[in-house]
């Protein structure tokens, strides 16, 4: 697991450091991380270091100072570096002389293996001015930015208008918002700044968290003790909802799945290990229901989300469940107080249900998800490219996107089941979510291994995703 703090923290912590270090060591110290990390590409990228040619795009700011003192390291190790000042009167004065000195040169950029981005950093408010967008939307080499990708907001990943796509992102002293928000931020590297840290806002999971937490059987377990999962989903029209929810949570964990519904023959001919009937109170009983995908929003299925919201087991909701909800608030006099309850809405599910409350997604998406946790008081996932998990009292997971194959359709059905089963099998509701979350981004890469998948891959990719966290948790 790691933090992710705010720029506000971040602001806070470098100040307190800057104060016991002597004036200008931290702006050094970040700057060679720079330098490393450049070297580092050029050489993956061009096969050496020496020789090749780097372009610092310079901002007005301490950013752009970093770039320069970067541009100074690379010199001593052979590298030809020119300077783009944005504001030549403005550059950081250290900075720019340090190049000049190792020879370093200012002037307009030609053909580079690597640009290094040093536009805006921590003070970046709103879309880049006209001249830097117009830099950035010339760029064809690739990009490691300095500390985030400049037009990116640091604290929402938002990007109002043209922003950098590194392909690295070298920051200072602590993970920011951005950098798990958003992809353009590439691969991102921590340069230690020995900062005082306070609690982070943020946390993401790694392998290893998931693979300590996940359920796997032990010799005492049977196929009930591990925690049975219910699915009410799919319908006549939408069959292949239910098959996807089950799958995902049959290929999760050992144990049972039991679906209520519509589909259950084609739930069955896909799935024989489930036991399928055709409804809730006929299912038998199960450690956590998951509700909605496919489900439609007639009266009936109305009915049915009732009734697994009163089943007194936690309970995952999505998709019809979702727009249930949102029409019919009177649903919610059917929760059990005592349960958990996880609503996962893409972006329109969540306007559908959260608008009417007077909270908008806007661009700051862990804002509106801990708006509508805290308002509701359950747990909420907010899909996306990156996933926002909130829990009511604002403990806030981020699950990075590691690639774009989960834009897929079916895709979100099968994180439901994913959730479905981390429930069932019991502990902390929010990282149960969280890790379903991380197997689901996980069995996405997998599926895809580069090349276009599908929802009912991403579920057969699901085994190799556990197995690659329990792995890193050495169990
Ligand atoms: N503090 C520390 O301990 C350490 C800090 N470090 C480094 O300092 C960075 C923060 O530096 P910073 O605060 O000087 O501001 P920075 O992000 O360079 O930008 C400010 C300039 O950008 C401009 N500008 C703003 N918005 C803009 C836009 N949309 N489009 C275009 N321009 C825009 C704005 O212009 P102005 O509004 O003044 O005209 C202003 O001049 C931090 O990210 C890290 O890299 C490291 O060295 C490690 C130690
Ligand atoms: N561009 C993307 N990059 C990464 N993940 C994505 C992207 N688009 C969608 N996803 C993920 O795919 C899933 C889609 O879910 P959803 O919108 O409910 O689709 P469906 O209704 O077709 O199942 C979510 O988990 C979401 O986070
Ligand atoms: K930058």
């Amino acid at each position: 697991m790691y933090g992710v703090w705010t720029v506000g923290q971040v602001r806070a912590a470098e100040d307190e450091a800057l104060a016991r270090t002597p004036a200008g060591a931290l702006m050094r110290r970040a700057a060679f991380g720079v330098a490393v990390a450049a070297a580092e590409v050029l050489r993956e990228r061009t096969g050496g270091v020496r020789g090749r040619r780097v372009v610092l795009l310079v901002g007005s700011g301490n950013n752009g100072g970093d770039a320069l003192w970067a541009g100074h390291f690379l010199r001593r190790r052979g590298v030809a570096v020119t300077a783009v000042l944005l504001a030549p009167d403005r550059a950081h004065v250290e900075g720019l002389a340090a190049l000049r000195r190792s020879g370093g040169r200012v002037g307009i950029a030609d053909r580079a293996d690597l640009v290094i981005d040093g536009i805006v950093g921590l003070s970046a408010r709103g879309p880049l001015r006209a001249e830097a967008a117009d830099w950035v939307s010339r760029l064809a080499a690739p990009v490691l930015a300095v500390d985030l990708p400049s037009g990116v907001d640091p604290d929402t990943g938002d990007a109002p208008g043209a922003a950098v796509d590194a392909a690295v992102t070298v920051t200072f002293g602590a993970r920011k918002p951005v950098h798990v928000l958003s992809a353009r931020s590439g691969d991102v590297r921590v340069v230690d700044l020995g900062l005082d840290l306070p609690d982070p806002n943020l946390r993401v999971l790694e392998a290893a968290d998931v693979g300590r937490a996940w359920r796997l059987p032990g010799p005492a377990d049977d196929k009930y003790t591990q925690g049975v999962t219910g699915v009410a989903a799919g319908s006549a029209t939408y069959p292949g909802a239910a098959v996807l929810t089950t799958g995902a949570a049959v290929r999760a964990t050992s144990g049972m799945v039991r679906y209520a519904g519509w589909a259950a023959d084609e739930v069955r001919s896909r799935w024989p290990e489930v036991v399928a009937t055709g409804s809730v109170a006929d299912a038998g009983r199960v450690q956590a229901w998951v509700a909605g995908p496919g489900l439609g929003t007639g009266q009936v299925s109305r009915d049915v989300l009732g009734a697994v919201l009163g089943a007194g087991v936690p309970t995952c909701v999505d998709a019809d469940g979702i727009t249930l909800l949102a029409r019919y608030p009177e649903l919610w006099d059917r929760r059990d107080p005592d349960q958990v309850v996880v609503l996962t809405p893409h972006d329109r599910e969540f306007a559908r249900l959260a608008e009417p409350l007077g909270i908008s997604l806007g661009v700051d998406r862990v804002a509106a998800a801990r708006a509508l946790a805290s308002r509701l008081g359950v747990l909420v996932l907010l899909k996306g490219n990156a996933t926002v998990i909130a829990e009511p009292d604002g403990r806030t997971l981020v699950s990075p996107a590691a690639s774009s194959w989960l834009a897929t359709a079916g895709s979100g059905d099968v994180l439901t089941g994913l959730v479905g089963a981390a429930l069932a099998a019991g502990g902390d509701p929010l990282l149960a979510v969280g890790c379903a979350s991380w197997v689901h981004v996980r069995a996405g890469v997998l599926a895809a291994g580069g090349a276009p998948t599908s929802a009912s891959v991403v579920v057969d990719a699901i085994p190799g995703a556990v197995r690659e966290a329990v792995v890193a948790a050495g169990r």
